[in-house]
């Protein structure tokens, strides 16, 4: 059976209570904490920075898991590695040297991942899967919390299940955007195995705990 990996995004928390949002997901069960850096370039939002993860890193064990959606993201590896992040995920969209920005990261210590945006082909990874331990599939645009599934993303998990399959290394593959109770076991049955979510964990009707359970035994049972 495969261990699938639960990453609340902080960006559909309370901004004024963040350690509390980190600390609850911790508790449920969380083993990720899925940080979402927009710059107001790459996507049209804006919204954290290293001094985030510097101020939630004390009061947190779990895996800093840095979603960079930002231009030019070689120039703050240093930064987030420095703030907390045990793995930094770069758009392959933003970077010009991706082999060589992985490597970097590598460098830093921290795991590497490569996100692709819905119209990006997985055939993009080819040469760069020895530099890498987790793709990002995401299912929506990304820019914001809050948005629909992509379900034409669903065959594109299964390919990038295909092409990592045989790498001699773990690679990992995530998903990010829409996913709740009804979209996260789709994707689980084509790969994936850590789960992005903050709209269905942190504005859970039954509150934070319930929605990292119920997220949980969606998945259940399904390899
Ligand atoms: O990267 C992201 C958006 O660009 C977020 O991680 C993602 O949207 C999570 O929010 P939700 O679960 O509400 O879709
Ligand atoms: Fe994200």
């Amino acid at each position: 059976m495969r261990t699938i990996r639960i990453a609340p995004s902080l960006l559909s928390a309370n901004f004024g209570r963040l350690a509390q949002a980190a600390k609850e997901a911790e508790e449920a069960g969380a083993e990720y904490l899925h940080f979402d850096v927009m710059d107001g370039r790459f996507v049209p939002n804006i919204t954290m920075g290293p001094a985030a993860l510097q101020a939630l890193r004390p009061v947190s064990s779990a895996f800093f898991d840095v979603h960079l959606m930002i231009v030019e993201p070689e120039r703050y590896l240093e930064d987030f590695r420095r703030a907390g992040a045990d793995g930094i995920t770069v758009h392959v969209e933003a970077c010009t040297h991706l082999q060589r920005t992985l490597a970097h990261i590598r460098s830093l210590g921290a795991k590497a991942g490569v996100a692709l945006n819905p119209a990006t082909p997985p055939e993009v990874l080819e040469y760069v899967l020895e530099d890498l331990d987790l793709v990002l599939v995401m299912t929506v645009n990304p820019g914001f919390g809050g948005q629909e599934f992509l379900p034409t993303m669903l065959p594109k998990i299964e390919q990038v299940h295909q092409l990592v399959t045989h790498v001699a290394h773990p690679i990992a593959i995530e998903v990010d955007g829409g996913i709740d109770v009804h979209t996260a076991p789709q994707t689980v049955a084509r790969g994936a195995n850590v789960l992005v979510a903050g709209t269905a964990i942190y504005h859970h009707p039954e509150g934070v705990s319930a929605g990292v359970r119920a997220l949980r035994r969606s998945v259940e049972g399904l390899r």
